[in-house]
């Protein structure tokens, strides 16, 4: 019999115990070829015949070009490949696992007779107060109804914001086509088809945009900064009350609103850039 220690080694290199003729147990890698008056026994023993079952078919072909090495043995690259793969996978599903739970967990103004179904009006007042329409039409508003050259430039460039924020979030859910969690009631106003998915929250992308947005070029009190931070929280936070998203859709949906700012940034709308675009098109 092989001591603990022995078997572990072997299990360690990728070989496998077998009994030679004598009865007692010899060792044979997986990696190489066995010598052969074990090759000859190896189809009989169910042990090894399951484990050349189970190897890839390149190995089966005896390809030997694509290797990498291992402790000193030669393993072939697809193997020590599949081992990271596996990991992140565990890792993954683990993460949505725990999301689902939570989600479901959080959704507790998913309807009226949720445990806090009675405050479901209250949370879709924040929904509305983060619906891409009330932005649209009140920076579209401010845009008409501003007098200096200044105010216009920025409600210009929010407009602008607005419209990216829904290319943006409208393609990564088209591309993602994650459903929204199962408890959450369809009955949103002014959708667009893609937002039957829910991968990233297209309020916690505008919250987190806006609000960036306003605090860099509109809102300078302290009382109504925090405000406005509280306000983008809220309507991030009030996503999974609501059970419209999982946690993760409004997590990443800060994110990316947080990112799209940097965009808007990069693609501001000057009045000189404005005057000569116009000018070229006259
Ligand atoms: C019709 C317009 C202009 C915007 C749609 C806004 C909307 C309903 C987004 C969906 O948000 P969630 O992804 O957070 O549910």
């Amino acid at each position: 019999m092989p001591s603990p220690k022995a078997r572990s080694s072997a299990a360690r290199s990728g070989s496998v115990p077998c009994t030679g003729g004598n009865g007692r147990y010899e060792f044979i890698s997986l990696s190489r070829t066995p010598p052969p008056h074990l090759l000859q026994r190896q189809g009989s023993d169910p042990t090894t015949a399951r484990l050349r079952a189970s190897e890839s078919p390149n190995r089966r072909r005896g390809s030997g070009s694509s290797t990498s090495s291992t402790g000193g043995q030669q393993l072939p690259e697809e193997d020590c490949m599949k081992l990271n793969p596996s990991i992140i996978g565990i890792a993954l599903s683990s993460l949505l696992a725990i999301d689902l739970w939570l989600s479901k967990r959080l959704g507790v103004c998913a309807c009226e007779d949720s445990s806090w179904g009675s405050v479901r009006p209250l949370m879709k007042l924040v929904e509305i107060s983060g619906h891409g329409i009330p932005w649209l039409a009140g920076a579209a508003y401010c845009l008409y109804k501003s007098d200096s050259a200044a105010g216009q430039e920025v409600m210009l460039n929010l407009l602008m914001a607005l419209v990216l924020d829904l290319v943006l979030v409208g393609v990564m859910k088209a591309v993602v086509r994650r459903r929204r969690p199962a408890h959450n009631r369809m009955d949103m106003f002014a959708t667009f088809s893609v937002d039957g998915y829910s991968f990233p929250s297209g309020h916690a992308t505008r919250a987190a945009m806006c609000a960036r947005f306003l605090l860099a070029h509109l809102v300078l009190a302290a009382p109504l900064r925090v405000l406005v931070l509280l306000w983008a929280t809220f309507v991030g936070f009030s996503r999974v009350l609501l059970g419209r998203h999982h946690v993760t859709d409004v997590v990443f949906g800060f994110f990316m609103g947080y990112w799209q700012y940097n965009l808007v940034e990069i693609l501001w709308l000057s009045p000189v850039v404005l005057q000569s675009t116009i000018g070229q098109l006259h």
